[in-house]
């Protein structure tokens, strides 16, 4: 399967967005991952709407946007209205998914959900036939820089049989502390879309690290 890779604009300079961004769009980077932190969900604020409306007018890539929110229903349509091309909500953040799932699809979106590190693969039961991709989150979420909870990788195999045995087309994106020690861990276990903050802001040379990351 064909590796994505998706630079996070948690550790873009917020100050130079559009330089920055434009930055990884030259550099490779196949989609933009977009962190939206409300200070409840986790305890860290980040980015709204707004933001992401302003963005979409700078790139092409499409926005990966991420939604560490609480009622992420109540907000789904202001991002969509934004331009994201991929809405994640977390599971934990509400209990009526399957409706959430619909929202968004049914406004032309790709729909993702998301698993905190302690959250079992069996909530995806019901809905995985629904959904575009799972995010599994391989650091508690709220702040960049972090480092990679190594039993995320069993985690990811998985959700990788869940998908295969009942041949379903998901991607499988990880999130959190991903560098280029542990993105061949988590392709090899089986994600496809790998976002990555630090490891490519922080890069002296943001083409080479994409390419790193990707295996290529
Ligand atoms: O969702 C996130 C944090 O909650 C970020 O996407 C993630 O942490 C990226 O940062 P890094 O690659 O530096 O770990
Ligand atoms: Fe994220």
């Amino acid at each position: 399967m064909m590796i994505q890779i998706a630079p996070s604009i948690l550790a873009a300079d917020f100050a130079n967005l559009a330089t920055d961004i434009q930055k990884v769009e030259k550099s490779g980077a196949d989609l933009l991952h977009v962190d939206v932190m409300d200070g409840h969900f986790v305890p860290n604020i980040s980015i709204g709407a707004p933001v992401v409306a302003a963005i979409q007018k700078v790139t092409k890539l499409p926005l990966d946007v991420h939604l560490m929110i609480a009622n992420p229903g109540k907000f789904l349509d202001s991002f969509i209205q934004a331009g994201a091309n991929i809405i994640t909500v977390h599971a934990e953040a509400d209990c009526h998914l399957h409706r959430l799932i619909q929202q968004i699809k049914s406004a032309g979106v790709r729909a993702g959900i998301s698993l905190n590190p302690s959250t079992s693969l069996t909530v995806l039961e019901e809905v995985l036939p629904d959904i575009d991709m799972v995010l599994i989150m391989s650091v508690n979420p709220g702040f960049g820089g972090q480092s990679f909870i190594a039993s995320s990788l069993n985690k990811i195999t998985r959700l990788k049989n869940m998908i295969e045995e009942r041949h379903l087309q998901v991607d499988i994106e990880v999130d959190g502390g991903i560098n280029s020690q542990t993105a061949p861990q988590v392709i090899k276990a089986g994600a496809n879309i790998l976002v990555a903050g630090s490891a490519v802001y922080g890069a002296p040379d943001i083409s080479r690290a994409i390419r790193e990351l990707r295996g290529s």
